[in-house]
């Protein structure tokens, strides 16, 4: 079976609710690919729709060139994590996916397997309704794993996590891509994916902003500017914007200058007696690069902010 996801021209409807209009895009294996796009841009539904959670009214959701409804046993072609909070609180974490095993006919040591994969050795023998939300989190992902899928998903998996939780997700989504599965992980927060994710596929309102790697973007975003950084912050933005390039402060110390090359930004401030410590092509981040891209996008950016106008 292939490792892939295929979202054909789908599109859904909730009332007088668009939710996914139109949308197509493909999830290959062997990288992380990040699903972005603000609140409410179509990422959940777009997500159960593929878990044949949701039907679509018009389109197709394929994985590995099947649909969801149509796999014997879903486990084994596709492990997702879209709400970590649901698992019977009384019911206990290794019972839950002893109980998820044997529906689907998995070995009994798989569930032993999963749970070393996640670190819940210690706690696999209480009851999940105790369960802080990383806790959680670690259950909801040895289910996803427990098939050995070659297709993954995770639906904001960092939510709520701490810093240690955090990094435990990144490493994992980075590794089980490494392994050549095909793994699609949602955020609303574009910076969020800016060590975890390879590709990029960004939506708002239902609809396909852009399908990109995550280099291409951060040095097209990147483009030729230079970080600055000097004690003389305005005197030095006063001298570049002069010259004709533009500037613009990032902190109290430091500036990104477009328009001018490294070289002639050194003479200037040469010229007026400004002292820098630092001048550097400057690489911008992931937020910013979002931020120019959908720029221009009006009715995107209005989504993206909710009450600007
Ligand atoms: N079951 C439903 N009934 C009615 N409207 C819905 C339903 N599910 C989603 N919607 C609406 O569809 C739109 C898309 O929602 P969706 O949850 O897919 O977005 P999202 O990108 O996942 O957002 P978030 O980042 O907040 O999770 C929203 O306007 C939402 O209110």
């Amino acid at each position: 079976m292939d490792a892939d996801i295929e979202v054909r021209d789908l599109r859904k409807r909730y009332g007088s609710t668009l939710a996914v209009d139109g949308l197509s895009f493909t999830v290959p294996p062997g990288r992380v690919t990040g699903f972005v796009g603000p609140n409410g841009a179509g990422k959940s539904t777009t997500m159960r729709i593929i878990l044949g959670l949701d039907a679509p009214d018009e389109g197709v959701a394929l994985v590995g060139g099947r649909q969801y409804r149509s796999l014997r046993t879903p486990l084994r072609h596709v492990g997702a994590l879209l709400d970590a909070a649901a698992v019977h609180p009384s019911r206990r974490a290794a019972d839950h996916l002893l109980w998820m095993a044997q529906a689907s006919g998995l070995p009994r040591r798989r569930v032993d397997e999963v749970i070393g994969l996640v670190g819940l050795e210690s706690a696999a023998g209480r009851p999940a309704g105790g369960f802080s939300l990383g806790m959680r989190q670690r259950l909801g992902i040895a289910a996803a794993l427990l098939g050995d899928p070659p297709v993954l998903m995770f639906d904001e998996p960092v939510n709520g996590l701490d810093p240690d939780g955090i990094r435990w997700i990144r490493e994992l989504l980075r590794s089980l891509a490494a392994e050549g599965r095909a793994v699609l992980v949602s955020s609303h927060l574009m910076g969020e994916l800016e060590d975890t994710a390879d590709h990029l596929v960004v939506i708002g309102r239902g609809r396909l902003v852009t399908e990109t790697s995550v280099g291409a973007l951060l040095a097209a975003a990147s483009g030729g500017r230079v970080a600055l950084r000097t004690s003389h912050r305005t005197e030095a933005m006063t001298v570049l914007a002069g010259a004709g390039a533009t500037v613009a402060a990032t902190g109290r110390e430091t500036v990104t200058v477009g328009g001018l090359p490294t070289e002639r930004v050194i003479a200037l401030l040469s010229d007026h007696g400004l002292p820098f410590s630092e001048v550097s092509a400057h690489r911008a981040s992931l937020e910013e690069a979002y931020m120019e891209l959908t720029r221009d996008a009006g009715e995107f950016t209005a989504a993206a902010v909710p009450g600007a106008s």
